[in-house]
C-alpha cells in the first residue's frame, strides 16, 4: 500500500485567505485519514512579490488553525542547486532544449499564429528533431531551456474531484523550464519537488488545472512517478468573485480578531466544498476520520459569514470558561473594565454565552457586569416607583443574611413579590438597573450569585 504524502504549497505574496486555508486544511486531513505526511512547500520564486512576513502569515495562519505540517517548510528558493541538476539531466536525456529566439521573435510567432486563426505558441525554431538543422546560436545571447512537449496524443488524468480530465499534447507549448540565466521556471519547480517530496496526493485549487498537464508531462520525462490530482473548485465571496488576497479575501488571521474560535472556522471551511450526509458539527478528529475524496463537491463554494457565525455560537457554547475569559479579557480591558473586586470573568461569561456569535460580542455582553452601573434616569423614574421601593428595601435587607444561591435567592425573591403582591418584572427591572444599569441581564437570580453579596448590597444601598 503506497503511504499517503500530501503537500500544500502556496506562494507566499500575501496572508493566508480562505482558500488557501481550505487548500491546507483538506491536504492535512487526507494525510491524517491514512496515517500519512503532511508536507509545507514554500513557493517563492516569485521574488518580486514574495516576503518574508508573508511566509510568517502563512505559517501563523496554519498555527492558529492547528493545521501542524510533519515535514518542512521546504523553500524552493533553497532548492536552486537541485533543479539545476534536473535541467541538466534533461537537457542530456533531450527531454529540454535551448532556445535562442528572442522575445520579439516569439511575439512574433505568436502573433503570426494568432493571425492565422491558430492558438498562439511557440513555432519549434530550435527543437531539435533527428536530421532537423537548428540554426547558428546568436552570438551573445542567453537561451532559455524549453520543455520538449510531446506533440501527438494526450494528458489524461482521473481527477479525484473531476473525474477525468483530458488534455491534447497539441494544446501545450514547449515550456519554458529555465529562463536567461537558468532561472527554473513555475511548473518546473512543482514537478521536481513532487517528484523528491515523494507527493502521492495533490489536492489543490482548480485555478491550476492548467498547470496539471504540463506537470504530468515533465514527471514522465523525468522519469517520477505521478500523483493523483484533485482540483478543488473556488471559493467564491459574497459577490460569487474568487476569494483572492489580490482583491476581496480577508487573511485567516483576520478571524481571531473578529472573535471567531479556530474549530468553528475549522469545522465551516471542513463543510465548504465536502459532505459527510447531514453532518454540519464536527471535531476535526471526526472529520480527520470520515476525511477522503468521495465526497468532495465539485461546484463552486461560497463564503457565508452567516453560516460561520452560526458554528461560532455553537463552538463558543462549548468553549471553556477560563479559555474565553483569556480571549475576552484583553477586549473588556480595551473597553476601560474593572476587574478588581468584581466577578469572576469566567462565570460572567458562563452566563452570557449562549447567546453570542464571536467572543467579541461575547465580551461587549460581559461588560455590563464591569464597569460602574449608571442608569439612565428616565428609566430610574420609570422603574423605581413609589410602590416598588418598599419590596426593594425588604429586598435588600434579606439580602443581607440570605444563602447565596440561585435557589434560596429565587426563594426570597419569591416571598418578598407575594408580600407586596408585586409581579416579578415589577421588582426585577429597577433590580437590574440599580445593579447593572441596563434592563437586559441574564436572569435576576443568576445576576445576583454572579455579582455577589456585597457588591448587591453596596449597589442597592445607595439608592433604598
Ligand atoms: N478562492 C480560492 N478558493 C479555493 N482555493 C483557492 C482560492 N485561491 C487560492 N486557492 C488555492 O490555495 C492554494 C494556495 O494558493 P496560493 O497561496 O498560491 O494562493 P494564490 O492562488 O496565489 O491566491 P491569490 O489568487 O489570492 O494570489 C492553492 O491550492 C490555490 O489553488
Amino acid at each position: 500500500m503506497t503511504v499517503v504524502r500530501t503537500r500544500f504549497a502556496p506562494s507566499p505574496t500575501g496572508y493566508l485567505h480562505l482558500g488557501g486555508a481550505r487548500t491546507a486544511l483538506y491536504s492535512w486531513a487526507y494525510a491524517r485519514h491514512f496515517g500519512g505526511t503532511f508536507v509545507l512547500r514554500i513557493e517563492d520564486t516569485d521574488v518580486e512579490r514574495s516576503t518574508p512576513e508573508a511566509v510568517q502569515a502563512i505559517i501563523e495562519g496554519m498555527q492558529w488553525l492547528g493545521l501542524a505540517h510533519d515535514e518542512g517548510p521546504f523553500y524552493q528558493m533553497q532548492r536552486m542547486e537541485r533543479y539545476r541538476e534536473v535541467l541538466a539531466q534533461m537537457l542530456d536525456a533531450g527531454s529540454a532544449y535551448h532556445c535562442y529566439s528572442s522575445k520579439e521573435e516569439v511575439d512574433a510567432m505568436r502573433e503570426r499564429f494568432s493571425a492565422a486563426g491558430d492558438k498562439p505558441r511557440y513555432d519549434g525554431t530550435w527543437r531539435p528533431e533527428p536530421g532537423k538543422t537548428l540554426p547558428p546560436v546568436p552570438a551573445d545571447r542567453e537561451p532559455v531551456v524549453r520543455f520538449k512537449n510531446p506533440l501527438d496524443g494526450d494528458v489524461t488524468w482521473n481527477d479525484v474531484v473531476k473525474g477525468p480530465i483530458t488534455i491534447a499534447n497539441k494544446e501545450l507549448d514547449d515550456l519554458v523550464i529555465a529562463r536567461p540565466g537558468g532561472v527554473p521556471t513555475y511548473n518546473f519547480c512543482v514537478a521536481v519537488d513532487d517528484w523528491d517530496m515523494q507527493i502521492t496526493h495533490v489536492l489543490r485549487g482548480d485555478d491550476h488545472v492548467n498547470n496539471t498537464p504540463r506537470q504530468i508531462n515533465i514527471l514522465r520525462a523525468i522519469g517520477a512517478p505521478l500523483p493523483e490530482y484533485g482540483h478543488l473548485p473556488m471559493i467564491l465571496d459574497h459577490e460569487g468573485k474568487k476569494l483572492s488576497k489580490r482583491t476581496s479575501a480577508v487573511s485567516v488571521m483576520d478571524y481571531p480578531a473578529k472573535g471567531i474560535l479556530p474549530e468553528a472556522m475549522l469545522n465551516y471551511l471542513a463543510r465548504l466544498g465536502w459532505s459527510h450526509g447531514d453532518d454540519e458539527i464536527f471535531s476535526m478528529a471526526q472529520f480527520c476520520a470520515w476525511f477522503n475524496t468521495d465526497h468532495l463537491t465539485s461546484s463552486a463554494a461560497q463564503f457565508d459569514l452567516e453560516k460561520l457565525a452560526w458554528l461560532n455560537n455553537h463552538y463558543i457554547k462549548q468553549a471553556d470558561n477560563t479559555r474565553l475569559a483569556a480571549l475576552a479579557r484583553p477586549l473588556m480591558e480595551a473597553q476601560g473594565a474593572r476587574f478588581d473586586g468584581a466577578p469572576d470573568l469566567a462565570a460572567a461569561l458562563a452566563l452570557m454565552k449562549d447567546r453570542t456569535n464571536t467572543v467579541n460580542e461575547l465580551a461587549d455582553a460581559a461588560m455590563l457586569f464591569y464597569r460602574t452601573p449608571q442608569p439612565d434616569a428616565a428609566l430610574m423614574t420609570q422603574h423605581l416607583t413609589d410602590a416598588v421601593k418598599p419590596a426593594l428595601a425588604q429586598f435588600a435587607e434579606r439580602c443581607a443574611t440570605v444563602e447565596w444561591t440561585r435557589e434560596a435567592l429565587a426563594a426570597m425573591i419569591k416571598e418578598v413579590l407575594a408580600a407586596h403582591t408585586i409581579k416579578m418584572p415589577v421588582l426585577a427591572m429597577p433590580l437590574r438597573l440599580l445593579l447593572t444599569g441596563q434592563l437586559q441581564t441574564p436572569a435576576i437570580d443568576a445576576v445576583l450569585v454572579l455579582l455577589g453579596r456585597e457588591l448587591v448590597l453596596s449597589r442597592l444601598k445607595a439608592a433604598v
